[in-house]
C-alpha cells in the first residue's frame, strides 16, 4: 500500500501504547468493531514488536503502523514485525534518507515549513505534524497551506475528539493522530467497550 492510500482510508488514526502483550488482541478488535482502519502503535514498549504482530493477526482487515520509530534499527525492526507504514515525531536528514530508502511507506514528523519542504524535497507525500497543539495548530497548518498546498498532513499530539473535527476540515488534513481514542490508562483496565465507543465516534468523524 501507499501511504496515500493509508491515509485516505483513516480518518483518526488512534496512537497507541501497549505496555502488556495480552492486551494487544482485544484492543486491535475494539478498535476493528468500531470502525477504525488504521491505528498507529507506538514502539514505546518492551513487547511493541510482538503486539504488532498479535494486533495484525487478530485483526487482519486493520492496517497497523508502528509509530515512535527514530532510528534506522527501529526502521528494520518494525518492518520485520510487519508494520504496515512508519511514523515519527520528528526527523532528522539522515533518519529521513534512511526512510525513504527503506521504500516503507511513511509519516515522517515535522513541525516546520522547512522540515515539511525538506521531507517533500525528498519524496515524501504525507507528513506527521507533531505536536499539533503546541506547535500551532489549525492556525499554523492553513498558513502553511497557502505556499505548501501539495503537502498533506496529519496532525498529532494533544488533540481531542472536540478538536478534531476542525482539523478534519482543513484542505491540508489528511486525518488527525491521537490517543484520546485508547488512552494508555483505558488500554490497561481492559475497558474494551469504552474503547470500541471512541472508535466509532472517531470513524463517524470521516
Ligand atoms: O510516539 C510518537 O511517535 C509521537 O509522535 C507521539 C504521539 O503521537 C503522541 O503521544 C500522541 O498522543 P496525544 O498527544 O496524547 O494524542
Amino acid at each position: 500500500m501507499q501511504i496515500e492510500e493509508i491515509v485516505d482510508a483513516a480518518s483518526v488514526i488512534p496512537v497507541l501504547e501497549v505496555a502488556e502483550l495480552e492486551n494487544a488482541a482485544p484492543l486491535a478488535r475494539a478498535l476493528a468493531a468500531g470502525g477504525l482502519r488504521v491505528v498507529e502503535l507506538t514502539l514505546r514498549t518492551d513487547c511493541a514488536l510482538d503486539a504488532l504482530k498479535a494486533m495484525q493477526d487478530a485483526a487482519p482487515d486493520l492496517i497497523v503502523g508502528m509509530g515512535t520509530v527514530r532510528t534506522g534499527d527501529d526502521i528494520e525492526q518494525s518492518l520485520a514485525a510487519g508494520a504496515a507504514f512508519l511514523v515519527s515525531p520528528g526527523a532528522g536528514l539522515s533518519f529521513l534518507k534512511a526512510l525513504a530508502d527503506s521504500g516503507a511507506p511513511s509519516l515522517p514528523g515535522v513541525a516546520t515549513a522547512s522540515e515539511a519542504m525538506t521531507a517533500a524535497e525528498l519524496g515524501f507525500k504525507a507528513l506527521k505534524f507533531f505536536p499539533a497543539e503546541p506547535a500551532g495548530g489549525i492556525a499554523y497548518l492553513k498558513a502553511l497551506a497557502g505556499p505548501l498546498p501539495e503537502i498533506m498532513f496529519c496532525p498529532t499530539g494533544s488533540i481531542s475528539a472536540e478538536k478534531a473535527p476542525d482539523y478534519l476540515a482543513l484542505s491540508n488534513v489528511a486525518c488527525v493522530g491521537g490517543s484520546w481514542i485508547a488512552t494508555k490508562q483505558t488500554i490497561a483496565k481492559g475497558d474494551w467497550t469504552a474503547i470500541e465507543a471512541n472508535a466509532r465516534r472517531a470513524a463517524q468523524m470521516a
